[in-house]
Parts: structure tokens; C-alpha cells; sequence
């Protein structure tokens, strides 16, 4: 007996057998004992289980070894103008590679630290393997016994969280383009392409990111998205009948506010994990208020929380927006894409839609016609 975790990966089509868009209801369209099962958290017997579906392993893209004079002379010796920012595990430089006739992003990984080189295994395995448009590109690495160098295609806007916070400023390699502010057309071709990617590593990578945020997207030179920062991404579990179950990590690792509840509290993890964070992800994309703020009073300061206490109050719209969407966007379309984001951040991992049913909502959400609204006060929750 098994009890169903959510869609059959392989199935996930997006649309049903007659070609409908799926049903969050109905996530195995017309095989109505599973939709019930899956709705009411049954137990199923294992021969009324379909077969595992076809695992597919994309072939892996070329990518180069660097030489370690090639990283020297492409930062001009790690000099601080070519700087784009520093992670948990080390700085990132803007890096000119004329044998590839590209300018790369080169990240440059600690070494003799056992948590940063599973974290660098865990980001080079995923990207040799990937190839997706919203999918950061891996241009290459240099090992050498004293360095671990990644290097992505450089995005010359940087991180999503640096056009979102004041506070975040981008590095000096970054600022020939600044800040900049996010429309509401720009925050939801945003909102799509993060869905697309996540999609993507769920369905064809058999893949969880398992740290979505907005620090881990970039934007390209047109505002694409770029889904980045693999070093925690695991591989997918099945069981024998190919559902794909939870699997546990551990030591548990993930961003406070973004990580998914089952995962913070028990170390268990599943594509269902991503799809809280991406709830998360929506709500910081479209308030600018951090995931996680010591900031805001204790009782709201996980987002989610925050915007509950906010929900319940009149033209609440004013209050939880980003002052920076400026007065140009669908009031319908926001209450489609919160519904989205609360039905991402059920606490249920069975109650959770999976990527494809997510990315339809807000698809539709993004279809209401933005219109410009007379000025309003924008106020803070106290
Ligand atoms: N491909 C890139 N192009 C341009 N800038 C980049 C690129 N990759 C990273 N950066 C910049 O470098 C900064 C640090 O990136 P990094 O992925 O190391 O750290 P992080 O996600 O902030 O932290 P961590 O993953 O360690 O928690 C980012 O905030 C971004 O501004």
C-alpha cells in the first residue's frame, strides 16, 4: 500500500486527456480513484499504481575546463572592479574569457571545507546536465589542488534581490545597470519564467533546487530570469511504482522563510518543497518585503504570516504591494496570484499543486489587463 505524494512526474502534462488545462482538483485527469486518493490522502494498493515513468537524462552540454591563468587574467587578478558579490562560500567576479568569445560570471568556491565541495559536486552535476532558457548556463571550471572555480554566463543585472530591497546593492561589477524598477509586466514575465524552470528540473532533471529565492535568480540584459545556485539541488525519489516520494536530508539546509515547513521540521524533501518556496517566491516577487525579516513584529515575520495578518483588512492591496510597482496592475490578477502562493504555502504536501497546475494559475493571473489606479497611500503594517 502506498499512499500517493503527488503527480506522477511522467504524466504531468499540464493538460488532461482531452487536452483541457490540468485541474489542481483533478491532477491525474480522468483516472478518477487516484484523483480521490490524492484529494483525500488514501492509501493505494500497489497494483493499482501506474509504472514508473521513463526517466529522462538530457545529454550533457559542453562545457570547458578552464586553466587557472585563463580565471587571473579574465578577473585582471580578482581586482575588486570586476566584483559581482560574495556567497556563503566565496566571491564571485566578472570574468573575460576571450577563448570563448564570452564574458562569464567566476565563482570561486572555498577549499578544504566538506560542505562547499558537496555543495560544488551538487552544482556542476546539475548544470552539466541542464539546458532550459530559464536556466542559468554553466560556461565552465577550473580545479587545480588550491581552487574550485565555477563559471556561469555572466548577467548583467544580477540578482532578483537587488532590484527588490534597498538595502542589497549591487557589487561594483554590476553597476553599470543599478537598480532598477520592476513593472508589473516585468514581475510577472519574472513570476513565468522562475515557474518554466522549476517545471523543467522537475519533470525532465528528476531534480529539486531545494533553495528557490529571489538572491537565486538572475536577469539577463532583458529582464529573463535566470534560475541559479544548484549547490543543494538532490535528485528526485521514486518509489518501485515510480511515485515519487520524500526523501530525507541531512544536515536540513535552506533559507528561513523560504524553506519548506516538512523540510525545516523533519529534513524531508520532494519537488513539493520547491513548490512552497515558489509560493514564498511570489510574495516577495510582488510585495518586496523579505522572506524572513527580524525586522517586522514576531508574529509576522515569515512573509506567509505577514500577509495573513495583512489579508484580513480592508483594501489590503495598498498596504502589502511594492511601492516600486508603482500604480500600473491588475487587482484580479494580484488576488489570483496570492490564491496561488497560499495554495503553494499549504502546509499539506498532498494539498500542494505541483509545478505545471501552479504555472496555469499564474498564466491566468498574468492574463488580467494591468490598469493604472489613482494614487494611494501605501502604508506598513504595525
Ligand atoms: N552569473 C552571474 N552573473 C552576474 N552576477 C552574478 C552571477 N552569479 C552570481 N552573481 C552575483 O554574485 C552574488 C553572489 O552570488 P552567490 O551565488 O555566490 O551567492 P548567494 O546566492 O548570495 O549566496 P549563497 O548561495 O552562498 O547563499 C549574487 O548576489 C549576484 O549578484
Amino acid at each position: 500500500m502506498k499512499k500517493v505524494l503527488c503527480c506522477f512526474k511522467g504524466e504531468s502534462s499540464g493538460t488532461n486527456n482531452n487536452g483541457d488545462e490540468e485541474d489542481p482538483q483533478r491532477p491525474f485527469g480522468d483516472n478518477e480513484f487516484l484523483n480521490n486518493a490524492w484529494l483525500n490522502n488514501l492509501d493505494i494498493p500497489d497494483d493499482r499504481l501506474p509504472p514508473e515513468p521513463p526517466h529522462l537524462s538530457p545529454p550533457r552540454l559542453p562545457h570547458v575546463i578552464l586553466q587557472w591563468q585563463e580565471i587571473l587574467d579574465g578577473t585582471q587578478n580578482l581586482n575588486d572592479t570586476n566584483l559581482l558579490g560574495e556567497g556563503n562560500f566565496g566571491q564571485v567576479y566578472r570574468c573575460n574569457l576571450p577563448s570563448l568569445d564570452k564574458v562569464g560570471a567566476a565563482k570561486f568556491q572555498k577549499i578544504g571545507n566538506a560542505e562547499a565541495e558537496t555543495e560544488f559536486m551538487a552544482e556542476t552535476t546539475t548544470l552539466t546536465r541542464a539546458n532550459h532558457p530559464n536556466v542559468v548556463n554553466l560556461l565552465g571550471e577550473c580545479v587545480t589542488p588550491d581552487h574550485r572555480v565555477i563559471v556561469y554566463q555572466f548577467m548583467p543585472r544580477g540578482s532578483l534581490d537587488h532590484h527588490l530591497y534597498a538595502d542589497t546593492r549591487p557589487a561594483p561589477g554590476l553597476q553599470q545597470h543599478g537598480r532598477t524598477v520592476l513593472s508589473w509586466e516585468r514581475r510577472m514575465n519574472i513570476a513565468l519564467g522562475v515557474a518554466e524552470a522549476l517545471i523543467y528540473l522537475h519533470d525532465e532533471l528528476k531534480t529539486v533546487h531545494r533553495d528557490l529565492k529571489v538572491a537565486n535568480v538572475l536577469l539577463d540584459e532583458d529582464f529573463v530570469p535566470k534560475l541559479t545556485d544548484f549547490g543543494l539541488a538532490t535528485r528526485m525519489v521514486y518509489d518501485a511504482n515510480g511515485v515519487e516520494k520524500e526523501s530525507e536530508i541531512d544536515p536540513i539546509k535552506g533559507t528561513p522563510g523560504c524553506i519548506a515547513p516538512e523540510t525545516e521540521e523533519s529534513g524531508l524533501v520532494s519537488s513539493k518543497s520547491d513548490v512552497y518556496s515558489y509560493g514564498v517566491f511570489l510574495l516577495t516577487l510582488f510585495t518586496g518585503r523579505k522572506a524572513f525579516d527580524r525586522a517586522r513584529p514576531v508574529a509576522s515575520r515569515k512573509i506567509n504570516d505577514w500577509l495573513m495578518s495583512a489579508l484580513g483588512r480592508e483594501e489590503y492591496l495598498p498596504i502589502v504591494l511594492d511601492i516600486s510597482l508603482g500604480n500600473t496592475f491588475s487587482a484580479e490578477g494580484l488576488n489570483r496570484l496570492f490564491q496561488a502562493a497560499r495554495m503553494c504555502m499549504d502546509p499539506n504536501v498532498l494539498v500542494r499543486p505541483t509545478m505545471r497546475v501552479v504555472e496555469t494559475m499564474v498564466r491566468e493571473a498574468a492574463a488580467y489587463d494591468a490598469v493604472t489606479l489613482p494614487l494611494v497611500q501605501r502604508r506598513d503594517l504595525v
